[in-house]
């Protein structure tokens, strides 16, 4: 199950991802938010960040204009490594390296179809689960 969130700079293209998501048949659900209306980006970033720590989702989504805001709100919780990222190559070595369980993206910063290649490497990446990687994601629990 992906948790995907948004706040209203990230609305439209959260509508994008999730047709995507609905058309490989992946499951998701949407926290929020439903309109292009003003909202706070850190409310959804939580909501989103807080399904993922407690396991109730694998994986996490968040779109903000930045995906700054969005991914520093998410990054307040204790098992959430969230990846920002910008290009595909970063959303690959994410996964491979960082073991990141959720993606922030900038809907004022990627456009749609970079954005879709950004989602379908990160969720189809797997972690490599080298040692020094494992260590390193271990590390970063350990504060
Ligand atoms: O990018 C963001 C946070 O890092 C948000 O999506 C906001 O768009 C940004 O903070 C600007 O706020 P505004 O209310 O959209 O002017």
């Amino acid at each position: 199950m992906i948790a995907i969130g948004s706040d209203h700079g990230g609305f439209a293209l959260k509508q994008k991802v999730i047709q995507y998501l609905e058309e490989k048949s992946i499951p998701y659900e949407d926290m929020g938010c439903h309109s292009e209306e003003s909202c706070d980006y850190p409310v959804f970033g939580h909501a989103v960040a807080k399904a993922v720590a407690e396991g109730k989702c694998e994986k996490g989504i968040v779109i903000c204009t930045t995906g700054i805001g969005i991914s520093i709100s998410a990054n307040r919780h204790p098992g959430v490594r969230c990846a920002l990222c910008a290009d595909s190559v970063s959303a690959k070595l994410t996964r491979l390296h960082n073991d990141a369980n959720m993606l922030a993206m900038g809907a004022g910063i990627v456009g749609e179809n970079l954005a879709l290649e950004i989602v379908d490497v990160f969720l189809n990446t797997a972690f490599s689960g080298e040692e020094r990687h494992l260590r390193r994601v271990q590390l970063i629990e350990k504060i």
